[in-house]
């Protein structure tokens, strides 16, 4: 018998029931819910006389529609968000669920509150309404997005119907140089495969370059495997992971912890496991990249120019053309001679604390460019305080960005805070689609330091050179 894959442990463990045709019916130990996607899924529990089978281990947190200027309170929101956001509200309330409501401190995008309350531990089943749900597999959980009717099902259930996927290993050896963050990693993993390389895999990410990383760091890899087409990314837990979850309100704590942590243990993949597929990419060969295009596979080194339609093969070359219209691109310009408008830091791939102090490590002492609009949004209301107790929203404030409260704001255009037609952002998100940040808007994708370098000089930046 070969050996099981950490997605192997994690599934057999919560295995339900298999029917002959593979259908199995999977336990789940936490369901985090926000506005968007529950709205429909606790209607339907209603019309059904249901309750919320497990409300102990449901979490429901607001963040894509609220907006993030300080008077929020007071309102802000358009007619179809301030619905979703009160609906939520009231679903939180009536069927008993945990909940961080906008006016709570603990507040912030779901995928950022997740782990930072301890709901996120390592060997669970995590879904959420949310394609980025992949984030918590950072703690070598197996966290899948889920639609809206999944919801309702896992409200009702606690369980979901999912056929087992493949096993694919993405190995980054080695030590990465200087400037070269998560979100370079996860960007060239994506650049290596495609948005479709994951399609029907679970990716472990494993190697030495991914155990370097902080738990910060692993949650951005993670949170974009779903950008490369895979139904899950997750990271094997170690001490890192270990220490990050000792002591976080909902951890568990004496005995159960003991406990916890020698199942926690067992979980990496066996030696002789099977690998449906593998990718390995040096660590020392990434380079600090940017996109330049409209899918997060079209990325780059920005040492690199904008690429011409030719360079691409078969429905490649139709999509490059019309991503270099709607970017606004030239082919042959170098990367570093685009101008942007605007910088956005947050969302959940990088509105964490590692990703402020990174950005605010190059902001330190030095202005934005004259007229860019900079803002920095803050992953959740603790990551905020906690940043403001460190002194970096002083300087983020100093060097002219609006610092903000948490939410998705800008990650896309579901809040106020979007992008006017023809605007081009440099963004630390995780999607550069045509209109993802607003109607017209253009997106560069990249890690935090490169975003605040790029508002310094006013054009995207080699952040290597600022350092
Ligand atoms: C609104 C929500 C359903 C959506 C998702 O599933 O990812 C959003 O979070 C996004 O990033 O596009
Ligand atoms: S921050 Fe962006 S990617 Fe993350 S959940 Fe919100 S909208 Fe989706």
């Amino acid at each position: 018998m070969t050996g099981k894959t950490l997605y192997d442990k994690i599934w057999d463990a919560h295995l339900a029931h298999e029917a002959e045709d593979g259908t199995c019916l999977l336990y789940i130990d936490r369901h985090l819910v926000h506005e968007v996607t529950s709205p429909q899924a606790f209607e339907g529990l209603r019309m059904a006389n249901r309750t919320v089978r497990a409300p102990e281990k449901t979490i429901a947190v607001p963040d894509h529609n609220v907006p993030t200027t300080p008077d929020r309170a007071s309102g802000g929101m358009n007619e179809e968000s301030r619905i979703q956001v009160e609906a939520l509200d009231r679903n939180a309330k009536e069927f008993g669920i945990h909940y961080y409501p906008v006016s709570d401190v603990r507040q912030g995008i779901v995928h950022i509150i997740g782990p930072e309350q301890g709901w996120t531990l390592p060997g669970m089943t995590i879904v959420c309404g949310d394609s980025h749900t992949a984030t918590h597999g950072a703690f070598g959980a197996l966290a899948h997005g889920i639609g809206t009717s999944e919801v309702e099902h896992v409200l009702a259930t606690q369980t979901l119907i999912q056929r087992k996927g493949k096993n694919m290993k993405v190995e980054i050896t080695g030590k990465l140089r200087p400037g070269v963050t998560a979100k370079d990693i996860t960007l060239s993993v994506i650049g290596r495969t495609g948005t479709a390389g994951g399609t029907g895999y679970v990716i472990e990410y494993c190697g030495e370059a991914i155990r370097d990383l902080s738990m910060e760091g692993r949650m951005t890899v993670c949170n974009m495997a779903i950008e490369g087409g895979a139904r899950a990314g997750l990271i094997a837990p170690d001490e890192k992971t270990y220490e990050y979850v000792k002591g976080r309100p909902h951890a568990p704590e004496g005995a159960q912890w003991d406990a916890a942590l020698e199942w926690w243990k067992t979980l990496h993949s066996d030696d002789d496991a099977h690998w449906d597929k593998v990718v390995t990419i040096a660590g020392d060969e990434i380079a600090p990249v940017v996109t330049w295009g409209t899918s997060p596979e079209d990325v780059l080194p920005i040492t690199a120019s904008v690429p011409a339609p030719g360079d691409f093969n078969g429905g490649k070359v139709d999509a490059a053309k019309r991503a270099l219209e709607y970017m606004g691109l030239q082919p042959g310009t170098p990367l570093r001679e685009i101008a942007i408008d605007t910088v956005f830091i947050g969302s959940c791939t990088n509105g964490r604390i590692e990703d402020l102090r990174a950005a605010a490590s190059v902001l330190k002492g030095k202005k934005i460019k004259d007229g860019m609009r900079a803002m920095v949004v803050p992953g959740s209301g603790l990551v905020r305080k906690q940043a403001e107790e460190e002194g970096l929203a002083d300087i983020f404030r100093d060097a002219g960005f609006e610092w903000r409260l948490a939410g998705c704001s800008m990650c896309l255009a579901m809040n106020p805070d979007q992008l006017s037609p023809g605007e081009r952002c440099a963004a630390t998100s995780n999607r550069n689609f045509e209109g993802r940040q607003g109607r017209g808007g253009r997106t560069h994708l990249m890690s935090p330091a490169m975003a605040a370098a790029a508002a310094v000089t006013g054009h995207l930046t080699d952040v290597r050179e600022m350092m």
